[in-house]
């Protein structure tokens, strides 16, 4: 069965091997010699039969067979291994593609898809790739050469006891041709539905808190264990189709031993074959079971791993940021000049412009406040200056130099962003701090931290800075995750510096605390900030209002005051006029 993506799916699968092949060709011509020496054991057996009708000695008959036996167990079992370690070597491969892939794909294409699915597919659905790859590709050409083998010995021995081999083969081939697109198809809905329920389950330990306060447990189990049985059902029917599919072959052979005994039965005593070639033949079609089990089998894993393939190749579609140089090239260390030049940006095609038409001239180093109603589209310049979203029309140039020209490394290494949530990673808390300068100085960690006023946080912490914070720093509290966040942005020295509403959680003396570090900072690099209280803007050199996607206003706090109603109104909300 050809789909559209048939082809990139066969190629994804052999270039998972491909780092693999000698391990695999090794492996796969031991498996097969293996199966040749077991082969040989009949045409042994028919000239024992034969000797012993004879009267002649059989002892080295004897010895050759135990020989072969012996040779045929030892090869296959190396063989077998050689298999195995290069199965879980295309398992390593596909799983580090896939962390490589998923690491540098867009924030768009993230931001789409659902983190439990993609982690499904890193955890289970490279998982099915395992027996694919080799003992699947093995078993293929040595199923198929076996059986072309022993057809044509049985051939030799006697044509008419063939034709009943050959019906048998036709039988399996039959039940093959049925069954195996049926196991890849319920094999790819079980994938699928590990995937949903995968995505299900991150989403409720995700927001576990929220599940809890709104009693939600009970429908989200139901969710959860709903897209688990689907999953279970659509493994039931591919293990339907592969229990038909390996059952025609054993019951296919027990009919034609009995036909074979049969009508050879006769044959012999018609006198046109003799005894032993009725017992080799009975032989070769007993040791037939094993080479056409071999290949069904592997028919229906190649089915059940190209389905995984298929999820995987899903993945290997999504799009990436563009590669760059493998470091940040070295870049000024002063405050950098941004320029946003009639910018104009949509999340979708389909859905409506946030950004219709964004100038500003942000000078190097000061700080400059982005102030406007939630939904005017503040956040999003910040998304545009590090670039997880192209402008759909526009530019934006730092140092005089449209972004999308920027190797991208270059771009955020000087750049450092605390988000509106302040996202923390679990691990500890010096993890946290150093995330953007790995290599920061045990000094210039204490000066962060000393800034922010995160001391009495690490003084009382059990471990000091190597207390875990939990997962994403949920044993910290909003307003510690903020500073903490801040302090992350400046241990990374950054040129430019995006604060999204960083001071929303604090107290009103860490509020001023922070403002204070903000000042400092914009002496020596450029400061942008967004905020709803203006308190914390009040200072800034130059505040831009932002109102449904255009700028609306920009000028000092009084000048702002004085000449633009929104902001005023802002102000006099804020009780701020005239302080
Ligand atoms: N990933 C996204 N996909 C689609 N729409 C989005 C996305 N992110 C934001 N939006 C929409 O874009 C608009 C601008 O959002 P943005 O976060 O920039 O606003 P904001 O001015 O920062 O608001 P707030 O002050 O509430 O943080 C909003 O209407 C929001 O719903």
């Amino acid at each position: 069965m050809r789909t559209p993506i048939d082809r990139p799916a066969w190629r994804t699968l052999l270039g998972y091997v491909r780092p693999h092949r000698r391990t695999v060709l090794i492996g796969g011509t031991l498996t097969l010699l293996g199966g040749l020496a077991a082969a040989a054991q009949p045409l042994a057996a028919k000239a024992l039969v034969d000797r012993l009708g004879t009267g002649g000695a059989i002892t080295g008959l004897l010895a050759l067979l135990v020989a072969l036996a012996l040779a045929a167990a030892a090869i296959a079992m190396v063989g077998d291994y050689l298999l195995e370690r290069a199965a879980e070597s295309v398992v390593l491969v596909a799983r580090k593609r896939l962390t490589r892939k998923l690491l540098s794909l867009r924030v768009p294409a993230v931001q789409r898809a659902e983190p439990g699915d993609l982690m499904s597919r890193f955890t289970s659905d490279t998982t099915l790739l395992r027996e694919v790859c080799t003992s699947a590709l093995v078993g293929l050409v040595t199923g198929a050469v076996t059986t072309v083998v022993m057809v044509v010995m049985m051939g030799v021995m006697d044509l008419a006891l063939l034709g009943v081999t050959v019906a048998v083969l036709a039988v399996v081939g039959l039940f093959a041709g049925a069954g195996l697109p049926m196991i890849e198809k319920a094999s790819r809905a079980a994938q699928a539905a590990v995937g949903d329920t995968g995505a299900r389950l991150e989403r409720a330990l995700g927001a576990f808190r929220t599940v809890k306060a709104a009693g939600a447990e009970a429908r989200e189990i139901a969710a959860i264990e709903r897209g688990a049985e689907d999953a279970w059902r659509a493994g039931l029917r591919s293990a339907r189709w592969e229990s038909l599919v390996h059952g025609s072959n054993t019951l296919a052979i027990q009919a034609a031993f009995l036909a074979v005994l049969g009508i050879g039965g006769a044959r012999v005593a018609t006198g046109a074959i003799s005894l032993s070639t009725l017992v080799a033949f009975l032989l070769f079609l007993f040791y037939l079971t094993e080479p056409i089990g071999q290949l069904l089998h592997a028919g229906s894993r190649l089915s059940v791993g190209l389905a995984a393939v298929r999820r995987l190749s899903e993945v290997e579609e999504m799009q990436s940021e563009p590669a760059g140089a493998a470091h940040a090239e070295a870049v000024a260390k002063d405050g950098a000049r941004l320029v946003f030049e009639d910018v104009r940006f949509r999340y979708g095609p389909e859905l409506p412009e946030v950004l219709r038409g964004v100038s500003v001239d942000v000078p190097a180093t000061g700080m400059t406040a982005f102030v406007g109603p939630s939904g005017a589209g503040k956040s999003t310049l910040f998304a545009l200056i590090e670039r997880f979203h192209e402008p759909s029309a526009g530019r934006i140039l730092m140092d005089g130099r449209d972004l999308a020209d920027w190797d991208l490394a270059s771009l955020r290494a000087g750049v450092g962003y605390v988000e509106q949530d302040a996202p923390m990673l679990s691990g500890t808390l010096r993890d946290n701090l150093v995330y953007g300068r790995p290599d920061a100085t045990e000094e210039e960690i204490r000066d962060a931290v000393a800034h922010t006023r995160l001391d009495s946080l690490v003084e009382r912490l059990p471990e000091g800075l190597d207390t875990p914070v939990g997962h994403r720093g949920n044993f910290l509290s909003g307003g510690e995750r903020q500073r903490v966040a801040l302090a992350r942005a400046l241990i990374r020295r950054p040129r430019l510096l995006l604060l999204d509403e960083i001071t929303s959680q604090l107290d009103a003396a860490n509020e001023m605390a922070i403002r204070d570090v903000v000042t400092t900072a914009a002496k020596t690099m450029t400061v942008l900030v967004v905020a709803h209280r203006l308190s914390t803007v009040t200072q800034a050199d130059r505040i831009v209002v932002v109102d449904n996607g255009t700028v609306r206003a920009s000028g000092t706090h009084d000048e702002l005051v004085a000449s633009d109603s929104m902001y005023a109104d802002f102000a006099a909300t804020q009780l701020l006029v005239g302080e």
